[in-house]
């Protein structure tokens, strides 16, 4: 594929902590976070690094640590890098338990793959597409909107919500508890925005490309929940993806604007029917089983007509088609192994019905927590998995490689080439995405502008450089 075809994916997580204590009160979040850092901090001098696999691992405000895959550019890399995460806090997490029993602190310490937490707190999940300057953007951003309100049919992570009372600001009625397609539905503010925290929008349009500005922008999507399947993962980076090649193209489907984006996505994740009414901005009513057709019937014409640009595409086709006529008909069996959401539903309705449970019970707000508890045995849908219930995209051996290695076909592999040398060599570096820099050299900082430059030449020229005679040196 030529890079005029690629695209470069992201893909950041952000991770819930917490320490449970059988016998007393649990650490706060900010203590276990030290511990969980520890050896990161003895590694890299700080909490904030780019690791061997050029991927970025901090720790964000509100002691949420977070992962960041590097550069990708297909989905198959991108989920290898992302559980390549998953995998190194995993690590983490062991380790923190340790030493904190060592310093006689009992329990364990939990990492969870979600996006709320038990006080009603949100963190997200981001994603991040590579698109060409020329793109009209803000009108792509717009468009790109009621795509991503309903794409929760497809890819939300479920969740079972709290009922609320009559007095409760969110609803004048008061609510019943009830399972959803999306953990951060509820929590989305507006539809386009530059702000993150505050108003939460589902596009960030803050410019930071991380690459030549005249030629490149980010998209920074940050509405999507935190999946755990890897063909969830597929279907979502994979749809999005062909969403922005028909808009790019000008062959999206037109007339598509909500009228209340906001309001429209709390109520279509509430209904597993995928049958709300939802208002269009043309005053045309449809629903977001409905959006999510037009979406695909353009897609597969689209691919028809132009070819597919990756192996994957007929899978993330496939898999689209059949979880909306898994919705459309009610029958999720189609797709329980395979789409978070209807993965989730499949053990905690089971669980519900046999007994006899409401989905107010504590029982299974419990249960959906534990889903998503990545730490060592612990998870539930961790468990599934290595009993082989759901299916999977990659291998274990892609994943453990993607622990040590960056995708090779973008400058993650010259940053992580950098890291190595400097390392090896006892020289101090800093890194970001765009910049390489031995702290004893800032002269010779190296500036990588093109996210699809593999060249590691520069890469010679410097370390040459430094070891040339002494009047070579800066
Ligand atoms: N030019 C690019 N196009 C698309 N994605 C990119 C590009 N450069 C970097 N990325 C991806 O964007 C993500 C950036 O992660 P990071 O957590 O640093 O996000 P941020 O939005 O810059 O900052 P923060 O999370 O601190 O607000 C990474 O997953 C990275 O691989
Ligand atoms: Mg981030």
């Amino acid at each position: 594929m030529s890079s005029e075809t690629r695209r470069v994916l992201g893909l950041e997580t952000e991770y819930g902590l917490h320490h449970w204590n059988p016998e007393g009160r649990p650490l706060p979040a900010e203590e276990v976070a030290r511990y969980l850092f520890r050896s990161i901090v003895e590694w890299g001098r700080s909490s904030n690094v780019f690791m061997p696999n050029a991927a970025r691992l901090y720790l964000d405000v509100g002691s949420h640590p977070e992962y960041a895959t590097a550069e990708c550019s297909s989905l198959t890399e991108l989920i290898a890098q992302d559980a390549a995460g998953d995998a190194m806090f995993r690590e983490l997490a062991a380790q923190a338990e340790d030493a904190m029993s060592r310093d006689g602190i009992g329990g364990s310490v939990h990492l969870y793959r979600n996006n709320v937490d038990s006080a009603g707190n949100s963190y997200g999940s981001h994603e991040n597409y590579l698109l060409r300057r020329g793109t009209e953007y803000r009108r792509l951003a717009e468009s790109l909107v009621p795509f991503l309100v309903t794409r929760q049919l497809l890819v939300g992570a479920g969740r079972v919500v709290p009922g609320t009372h009559p007095s409760d600001a969110e609803s004048s009625t008061g609510r019943a508890a009830h399972f959803a397609f999306s953990q951060r539905a509820d929590f989305m503010e507006e539809g386009v925005s530059s702000a993150t925290t505050r108003a939460r929008p589902i596009i960030n349009t803050r410019d930071e490309p991380h690459a030549d500005p005249s030629k490149y922008r980010r998209l920074h999507v940050i509405v999507g929940d935190s999946n755990l399947a890897e063909p969830t993962h597929l279907l979502r980076f994979g749809a999005t993806d062909l969403l922005l090649r028909m808009l790019e193209a000008g062959r999206g489907p037109r007339e598509t604007e909500l009228r209340h984006p906001r309001q429209a996505i709390r109520q279509i994740s509430r209904d597993l029917t995928g049958r709300t009414a939802i208002e269009l901005r043309s005053s045309a009513v449809t629903t977001a089983l409905d959006l999510q057709r037009r979406y695909l019937e353009h897609a597969q014409r689209f691919v028809d007509a132009e070819g597919a640009h990756h192996d994957a595409v007929p899978r993330v086709l496939d898999l689209w088609s059949r979880t909306l006529q898994a919705v459309d008909s009610g029958d999720f069996t189609g797709i329980d192994r395979e789409i978070d959401w209807a993965i989730k539903h499949r053990v905690l309705e089971g669980y519900r019905r046999r007994h006899g449970l409401d989905w107010d019970a504590p029982r299974l707000a419990q249960m959906d927590l534990a889903f998503h508890d990545i730490t060592r045995g612990r998870g539930l849908f961790s468990m599934l998995r290595q009993a082989g219930q759901v299916e999977r995209v990659v291998t274990d051996a892609q994943i453990e490689h993607a622990v040590a290695h960056a995708p090779s076909t973008t400058r993650a592999a010259v940053r992580a080439a950098f890291i190595a040398r400097a390392r090896e060599r006892g020289l101090p570096y800093t890194v970001d995405w765009t910049h390489l820099k031995l702290e004893e050299h800032p002269r010779h900082a190296l500036s990588l502008k093109d996210p699809f430059d593999t060249d590691q030449t520069c890469l010679d020229w410097l370390f040459d450089l430094i070891d040339a005679p002494v009047s070579g040196r800066s």
